[in-house]
C-alpha cells in the first residue's frame, strides 16, 4: 500500500466483530435482498471475500450482480440482509461514506468530468480537504497547512500517475482517452483515497489486449501490496485465470462460491450458463 497510513474511519456502527476467524474476512454478505417493485433482482445472496485476494462476482446476464455491488457501496439501500466490511456492520452505508471505511468502487468518468483533465479528475476525490474551508485559506498558520496539504495531494496525484504509467496524458482531456486508457484513469482515481479494498464493475469492457494485460499487471501487483479486489467480469476465462475465488450469481442468489478449478466443473454452474441466458 501507499507510504500515507490510512486512518481508522469512524463508524456508525461500531461493533467490532467478536468471531476472531473473521479476521481473514474482509467483506461479508449475508442473506442480501433487493427488490424494485415486483422484481427481486438480488435474493438472499451471501457470500465473503478474504482479505487481500482477488475475488470474482461472475453470473448469467440478470443474475444480480450489479444490484449487489450498488447495494455494498450505498447506491442501493437493500430490503434486507447485512454487509459487514472488516468485521462492521455497513448494511445501507450512504455512497459517500464508503471512502471512510476503505472500500471504493470504480465509476465510469462522467460527461462532465471528460472536459476536465486527468490531473484535474484524480484531484477530485480529495475535493474536500480542508483547502476548501474559506477560513482556512485567510488565517496564516491555516494557510501553511492547507499549502502542505495541496503538495501531499499533488505528490499522491504523481506517485498514482506513475504508477498507472499515465503521467504522459496528465495534461490530457479525459474525453479524450482511449476506452482502455479511461479504465486506468478510472482506477487511478479509486486509488487517491488510498482504499483497503476495490471494487471493479466490469473493468476491462472495451479494453484492447495490450492495455487489458497491463490492467491485469497493475491490479496483480495492487494486489500483492494487500489490497482485495472484487471484480464483476463478463469474461469467465479471465476471472478464472486470475481470481483465486470466484462467486456465481444465479437468479439473484449464490450458486456457487470456491476456487476457479471447482466452479468450472460445477454443474449447476454449467447449466445456470449454458440455460441460454448469456
Ligand atoms: N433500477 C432497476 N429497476 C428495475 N429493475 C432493475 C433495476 N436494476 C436492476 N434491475 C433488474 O434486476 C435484475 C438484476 O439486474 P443486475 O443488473 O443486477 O444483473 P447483472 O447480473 O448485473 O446483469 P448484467 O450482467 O446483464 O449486467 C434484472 O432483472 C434487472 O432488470
Amino acid at each position: 500500500m501507499s507510504d500515507t497510513e490510512i486512518e481508522s474511519p469512524e463508524v456508525p456502527n461500531d461493533a467490532a466483530d467478536p468471531d476472531p476467524q473473521r479476521n481473514d474476512i474482509e467483506l461479508s454478505v449475508d442473506g442480501l435482498v433487493k427488490r424494485f417493485g415486483g422484481i427481486t433482482a438480488v435474493d438472499g445472496a451471501s457470500f465473503e471475500v478474504e482479505s487481500g485476494a482477488m475475488t470474482g462476482l461472475i453470473g448469467p446476464n440478470g443474475a444480480g450482480k450489479s444490484t449487489t455491488f450498488h447495494c455494498i457501496t450505498g447506491i442501493h439501500r437493500p430490503d434486507g440482509g447485512t454487509v459487514r466490511f472488516q468485521g462492521r456492520d455497513i448494511t445501507g452505508i450512504r455512497p459517500y461514506e464508503c471512502a471512510d471505511y476503505g472500500l471504493v468502487r470504480t465509476f465510469q468518468i462522467a460527461r462532465e468530468m471528460a472536459n476536465m483533465t486527468v490531473l484535474e479528475n484524480l484531484m477530485l476525490p480529495a475535493q474536500n480537504q480542508s483547502g476548501e474551508q474559506l477560513w482556512r485559506s485567510v488565517l496564516p498558520f491555516a494557510r501553511q497547512e492547507v499549502e502542505r496539504e495541496e503538495r501531499e495531494l499533488l505528490e499522491r496525484v504523481w506517485e498514482v500517475l506513475e504508477f498507472f504509467e499515465i503521467e504522459h496524458i496528465a495534461e490530457e482531456k479525459a474525453g479524450n482517452l482511449s476506452g482502455g486508457q479511461r479504465k486506468l484513469l478510472e482506477m487511478a482515481r479509486a486509488l487517491m483515497i488510498e482504499p483497503e479494498m476495490l471494487l471493479l464493475d466490469e473493468p476491462f469492457a472495451g479494453v484492447n489486449p495490450t492495455l487489458e494485460h497491463k490492467l491485469l499487471d497493475h491490479i496483480h501487483e495492487l494486489r500483492e501490496e494487500g489490497y482485495t479486489f472484487l471484480i464483476v467480469e463478463h469474461d469467465m476465462d479471465l476471472i478464472m485465470e486470475n481470481c483465486e475465488r470466484v462467486i456465481v450469481m444465479h437468479q439473484g442468489s449464490v450458486l456457487a462460491e470456491g476456487a476457479p478449478e471447482t466452479i468450472t466443473s460445477n454443474e449447476q454452474v454449467i447449466e445456470a450458463y449454458l440455460g441460454g441466458e448469456v
